[in-house]
């Protein structure tokens, strides 16, 4: 008969005793959260908080669902969502192959008035971007390329820099 198996508790957690059911829970030293399953994974300081501020290049197509189909580029966009997904899509390989870099393809072809600076956006703390850019914004570690994002504004490639 083997032993149960021993409890192990990972990095970053702490096992109290709640006074009022008498069980044990496990608290996250870093984010305050509790919770009665061992956890399975480390708490880590990055997971809780998180820069306050980043730094990222953008490039956005729009489509013609956009809010403002319209950009220094192009008068009036009408290209598919879908469209502009495939657009992405090959935008990134050439970036991933190293063959462009994003700056270089936001320069010629983002539908973002960014676009003249290479898609730089500058430094930006959370609160400023719509939600779904600062998630991911948020969520890259500096010199990451994001998955293509959805915004109000159209499609974005996203490149974390700071
Ligand atoms: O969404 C709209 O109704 C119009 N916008 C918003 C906007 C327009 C000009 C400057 C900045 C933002 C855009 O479509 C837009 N959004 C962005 C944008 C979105 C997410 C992150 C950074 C820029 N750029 C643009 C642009 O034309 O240049």
């Amino acid at each position: 008969m083997s032993e149960g198996s021993e409890e192990v508790i990972p990095p970053g957690w702490e096992k109290r005793l709640s006074r009022s059911t008498g069980m044990h829970y496990f608290l996250n030293i870093y984010t305050k959260q509790s919770q009665w399953d061992l956890p399975t994974s480390p708490a880590e300081p990055t997971h809780g908080s998180g820069p306050t501020q980043v730094q990222c290049s953008h490039l956005l197509v729009k489509h013609n669902k956009s809010r403002r189909p319209s950009s220094w580029r192009e008068e009036n966009i009408t290209r598919s969502k879908d469209e502009a997904r495939e657009i992405l899509n090959e935008y990134r390989k050439k970036i991933e192959s190293g063959e462009a870099t994003l700056q270089e393809l936001a320069q010629k072809y983002s539908d973002c008035s960014s676009a003249k600076r290479g898609g730089d956006l500058g430094m930006f703390e959370r609160g400023t971007m719509q939600k779904p850019f600062e998630e991911a914004a948020f969520n890259l570690k500096v010199g990451q390329l994001s998955k293509i994002v959805d915004t109000d504004s159209g499609l974005h490639l996203i490149l974390r820099t700071q």
